[in-house]
């Protein structure tokens, strides 16, 4: 499948300071891939630079087929951009924003069509201000798909929604990607990744530290499952970790926490079966996206937060 975005050895650096240290990665049509990191990790450079808003100092960007500085118009017109909070003026209508943006590309969608879709059906004569946050998202959503983009660019899509707006804002990335539209999508939600993207670039420090499926990167991080059990009765390490499926064993206090393979929890209870011991409270979880998160960038964001007063 051909890429959409083709992004070399990127690089950006403010004054003395780099942003973007040699970031690489290639965006298939009809994907949805989520660029996930910590805060300050490059991200928002990263994709800005795919925008066309900020020149790169070293590396190649190809944004389909275009260059996003030189084509900056041509690329507009087929790179759909979220707007952030705060660059609509409070008394412009909902119908109205649609169409004044509508206005500014060749094909674009039909604005009551897309308030349908997006659930502004009802507030398209409400003034920006008087709308919720979850109103204000899915405008900003609803603008960045009124010139029928080929790719669009969204970022920190759900960030202060409610859970509810959070999986009805997921709904609808869904149903744009049905529709063709290529996505890359800037998150610092696992969760969100999690269920959306169908590639993740992980970055950090203005590097990718990994770039896999979400399952893929879990996987490679963690064993499947982590079981937690208090045994009844004393037992060696042994006895579990020379198991196959079993990939590591700690204790927390008289609570035993496994990790291993997605067949390990079979493996683990047999075993203590066999040897008459009861495992009281156990608990199974599956590792995900957190976990990789966490071991890849060596903190999620609340840790780094509590480190760097
Ligand atoms: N215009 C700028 N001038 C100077 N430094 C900047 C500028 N923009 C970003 N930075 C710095 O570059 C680094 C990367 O910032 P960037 O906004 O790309 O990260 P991010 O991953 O998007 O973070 P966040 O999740 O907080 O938005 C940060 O250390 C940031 O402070």
């Amino acid at each position: 499948m051909p890429a959409v975005i083709e992004v070399r050895n990127l690089h950006k650096r403010y004054g003395p300071h780099v942003a973007v240290d040699d970031v690489s990665f290639a965006v298939e049509q009809g994907e949805i891939f989520g660029i996930l990191g910590p805060n300050g990790a490059g991200k928002t450079t990263t994709v800005e630079c795919v925008e066309g808003l900020r020149t790169p100092d070293r590396g190649e960007i190809d944004v389909l087929g275009l260059d996003p500085r030189r084509d900056r118009a041509e690329l507009t017109q087929r790179l759909g951009v979220q707007l952030q909070d705060g660059q609509l003026p409070d008394r412009l209508r909902v119908g109205e924003a649609l169409r004044l943006y509508g206005s500014f590309y060749r094909r674009p969608a039909d604005p009551a069509a897309l308030a349908d879709a997006l659930g502004l059906a009802g507030a398209q004569r409400t003034p920006y201000a008087a709308l919720s946050g979850g109103q204000k998202q899915r405008l900003s959503i609803a603008l960045a798909l009124i010139g029928s983009p080929e790719v669009a660019v969204l970022d920190e899509l759900t960030t202060g929604l409610d859970p509810q707006a959070r999986r009805d804002t997921w709904d609808l990335i869904q149903d744009v990607r049905a529709r063709g539209v290529t996505i890359l999508l800037v998150t610092h939600f696992m969760a969100e990744a999690e269920r959306l993207c169908d590639r993740v670039a992980v970055i950090d420090g203005g590097r990718v530290v990994a770039l896999d499926s979400p399952a893929a990167l879990a996987e490679r991080v963690q064993g499947g499952q982590r079981i937690r059990f208090r045994p009844s009765v004393p037992f060696e390490d042994a006895l579990l970790t020379d198991l196959p499926d079993v990939t590591g064993l700690t204790r927390q206090g008289d609570v035993v926490v496994v990790t291993g393979t997605d067949n390990a929890l079979g493996a683990v209870t047999s075993v203590l079966a066999r040897h008459d011991i009861a495992a009281d409270h156990l608990r199974v979880e599956q590792a995900g996206l957190e976990d990789a998160f966490v071991a890849l960038t060596g903190g999620d964001e609340k840790t780094r937060r509590r480190r760097t007063p």
